[in-house]
């Protein structure tokens, strides 16, 4: 009997089991699972190692451990002593947990130093069909490549540290298919803003998604790993993509892409990874690729998003008791009028970063969008490369110039204002266009309001100081230079 038709996730499951659950009592006990890469920030991992050397045991596979400084990290100044001491104290202790441990760390200052979700895929650590994990949610960004990338816990991160493993149990899948091509000025933020107001913020819970369809497979790598990230923000355990041309060109030639005859043995692997004909999804979404607009969040979480050219909505707007009231406290802490366009809200900063969006192509997107134009004066701008890699690169290519001509900061790499754990930080009441992925109350600073975005409305915005789409900067002349 031929066997049964298997998706992508499943197939990367199978691959990696080391142990298998047993049934007992009516349930079945976890897997033992493979882990074939674990990343590691200072924000997550300094109990983990604690717990290590309390037991006396070393990192069992310091090869496949590499760890980088983000959260806490400046983006302004980074030769001098960090200045806040909960900061200083998590990046310090990160730096001798790597030391005692041998570990491979970049730190601050080091030209591969950035995002953990930047450096993994940049480095070519990142490969299809493997095991990937972190002591962070967002590590769904890795399932671009065709991996099954999993955020885990603290105390989860010690156990991969120890033995290189993790017990997990089975997942189902949910198929997200997204057909069409996509119009100028909608981005790959745009699909996945739109599946999580779609599905709302628990609708993957207990799933791994796949993104599938044309208009995936139109998309690049930078694109497919801003959709896989934010998977978590619909409450999935994992997003994937299944690998392809466009992802074995990114990782080939990189520095730990497979070389000479093991490079066409293992693009001979990736290709086998994609879902078989006929494998069974759970359940399926369906995304018209084409109807897309750009999508702008109204609330205080990622599935409360509307079409920038919509309305903000109105509590009543919604059947579910539970919406309605979430709604309902959205609109006060964002401060916001039920039926205010969109497009006449104005905002304070604008942010371009994050592991969502803070990777070449977005810079060069935005920087499409305000060459040759003026910022609105009333608006920050704060440019934040999701990595040193993609800082360099960026300059290289005369960015910075652009930025700062218009009037933005360019910063160092970091996690940056996406999160109040560094220096960045919304003032209370300061409203943000964000093109990073929560907008939970005081996440970017205490009292702060977040616009999730994309980068190139984030760039629009920029220009014209509210929520805008490209188009409408687009329909004027920029200044000649
Ligand atoms: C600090 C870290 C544990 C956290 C996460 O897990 O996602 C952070 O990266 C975030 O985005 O909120
Ligand atoms: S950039 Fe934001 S979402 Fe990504 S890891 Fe850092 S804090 Fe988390």
């Amino acid at each position: 009997m031929a066997d049964k038709p298997l998706t992508m996730a499943e197939k990367v499951w199978r691959e990696h089991v080391v142990v298998p659950g047993e049934e007992k009592g009516g349930q079945r006990t976890p897997d033992l699972l493979y882990i074939d890469l674990h990343l590691v920030h200072e924000v997550t991992s300094p109990q983990a190692f604690a717990g290590l050397r309390l037991a006396d045991r070393p990192v069992r596979r310091p090869d496949l451990t590499i760890a980088t400084e983000d959260h806490n990290t400046p983006t302004l100044e980074i030769d001098k002593p960090i200045a806040d001491p909960i900061s200083r104290k998590q990046v310090d202790t990160l730096r001798a947990n790597a030391a005692e441990f041998g570990i491979r760390l970049h730190s601050l200052g080091d030209d591969d130093q950035g995002i953990v979700h930047v450096v993994g895929p940049q480095l070519g650590l990142t490969q299809p069909g493997m095991t990937v994990v972190c002591g962070d949610s967002h590590t769904s960004t890795h399932g671009a490549f065709g991996a099954l990338a999993m955020g885990i816990g603290t105390s989860e991160v010690e156990h991969v540290l120890a033995t290189q493993t993790l017990s997990l149990k089975p997942f189902k899948t949910m198929a997200i298919t997204v057909e069409g091509t996509l119009k100028p000025g909608v981005s790959s933020k745009d699909i996945i803003l739109a599946v999580i107001a779609k599905i709302g913020t628990g609708g993957g819970q207990g799933y791994v998604l796949e993104y599938r369809g044309s208009a995936i497979e139109q998309l690049s790598m930078d694109a497919r790993m801003t959709i896989c990230n934010m998977s978590i923000e619909a409450g999935a355990r994992a997003g994937m993509i299944a690998p392809d041309e466009t992802t074995f060109d990114y990782i080939k030639g990189r520095p730990h892409a497979p070389q000479g005859a093991d490079w066409d043995a293992a693009v001979e692997n990736w290709r086998a990874l994609r879902t078989d004909d006929g494998a069974e999804f759970d359940a399926e979404v369906v995304i018209d690729a084409d109807a897309l607009e750009p999508f702008v969040t109204w609330g205080t979480n990622p599935g409360q998003g509307v079409s920038l050219s919509d309305t903000v909505p109105a509590p009543e707007d919604f059947d579910d008791p539970v919406d309605r009231e979430s709604a309902e406290r959205a609109l006060k802490y964002m401060d916001l009028a039920p039926g205010t366009p969109m497009r006449d809200i104005r905002v304070d900063t604008v942010f371009l970063g994050s592991c969502t969006n803070s990777r070449m192509e977005d810079l060069r997107a935005a920087a499409g969008i305000i060459r040759g134009r003026e910022k609105d004066p009333q608006v920050r701008m704060i440019v934040v490369p999701g990595s040193q890699r993609v800082r360099l690169q960026a300059e290289a290519e005369g960015l910075d110039q652009v930025f700062k001509e218009f009037g933005a900061e360019w910063r160092f790499a970091g996690c940056s204002m996406c999160l109040g754990m560094n220096p960045d930080q919304l003032q209370p009441g300061e409203r943000c266009a964000s093109t990073s992925n929560r907008n939970f109350e005081g996440r970017q600073g205490k009292g702060g309001r977040t616009h999730l975005v994309s980068p190139v409305v984030a760039a629009a915005t920029a220009v014209r100081g509210t929520l805008s789409a490209p188009s409408d900067v687009l329909s004027t002349e920029p200044q000649p230079a």
